[in-house]
């Protein structure tokens, strides 16, 4: 049985030892609707050619997880309603199903990890919720980055989950977090937390994968980082925008799971922060072809 489906050309770039950049797929059914999901599809595998890298997309396909999904699976995916966002904990029961489904960070961690794809962009990481103290409520982003050896460049975490938490658990977990070009953990629409990490750029990521190889270190690094000024919202935006949305769930009782596709499903209701969103996808898709081609230039 082979679940794992990698497209010809990603296969061909991985004997080469091209850069290959994966892009998870939830943004396709649940954070910006058809047919601008497409586009923004299109012009981050775009955005990741034009820096020298080849963009994999990976979602789930007739019972198989499929990296490298072409154009028109992109559009068939895109323009499905009830499509799946899939985390680790439920692969297996929906690829048993043979759904279609679109993957978190860690379903495409897992899959990136065991096609050999060593670099993902996306656009926000899961974490750990705010109501932790009553619910045990933590993406399992954060566990598939304990081993799976890759770099994942968001532009950190969502702003209704706890960021400080979060790094916390990283943390623990062993997996490094660096602020791209910034002292200051990104805000996601806003500019910066005022939680300070280490700054790095391109170059200087290119080289922490590789002492990472050296030291065979299983765990991945993330990367934060910010929109470009001019391209973030300010908090006057964001706040009510946020708390709007946390007391539509409280209203309708969303809790558990359904959270963060709550959340991402809101992005619609507001053009800045659907547009702020995409600039996020896109530009994060630049950074991390940027990074993968350094890597790819400097390993022997
Ligand atoms: O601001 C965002 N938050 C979360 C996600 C998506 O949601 C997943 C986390 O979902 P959960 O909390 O169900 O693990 C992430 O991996 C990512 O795919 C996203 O795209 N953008």
């Amino acid at each position: 049985m082979n679940t794992l489906q990698v497209s010809t050309e990603i296969r061909e770039a991985i004997i080469d030892q091209r850069p290959i950049v994966a892009l998870e797929s939830s943004f396709l059914s649940h954070g910006i609707p058809y047919p601008e999901n497409v586009e923004v599809a299109l012009e981050a595998a775009e955005n990741i050619r034009r820096n020298g890298a080849v963009p994999a997309t990976i979602a789930l396909i007739d019972g198989q997880i499929k990296v490298g999904i072409t154009k028109q699976e992109i559009q068939m995916i895109a323009s499905k309603v009830d499509v799946r966002k899939t985390s680790i904990q439920d692969l297996p029961h929906v690829l048993s199903l043979r759904h279609t489904g679109t993957t978190t960070i860690a379903t495409a961690a897992y899959a990136a990890r065991h096609a050999g794809i060593r670099f993902l962009s996306a656009a926000g990481l899961g974490g750990v919720h705010t109501d932790i103290g009553n619910h045990l409520d933590i993406s399992n982003d954060l566990f598939t980055m304990a081993e799976s050896n890759i770099c994942v460049v968001t532009s950190g975490i969502h702003p209704i989950l706890d960021t400080l938490k979060t790094l916390d658990l990283l943390e623990a977990l062993g997996v490094p977090v660096y602020g791209y070009e910034t002292e200051h953990y990104p805000g996601f629409f806003n500019p910066a937390t005022s939680i300070r990490v280490d700054s790095i750029t391109a170059n200087h990521a290119a080289e922490i994968m590789q002492m990472k190889d050296h030291l065979t270190l299983n765990q991945s690094i993330h990367i934060a980082a910010p929109l470009p000024a001019g391209k973030t919202l300010p908090e006057e935006h964001t706040t009510p925008f946020i708390h709007h949305t946390l007391q539509q769930m409280k209203d309708h009782h969303v809790s558990g799971k359904e959270v963060t596709n709550h959340w991402l499903s809101s992005f619609r209701s507001d053009k800045d922060i659907l547009n702020a969103y995409k600039c996020i996808l896109l530009h994060n898709a630049d950074i991390t072809a940027k990074i993968a081609s350094l890597y790819h230039q400097s390993t022997p």
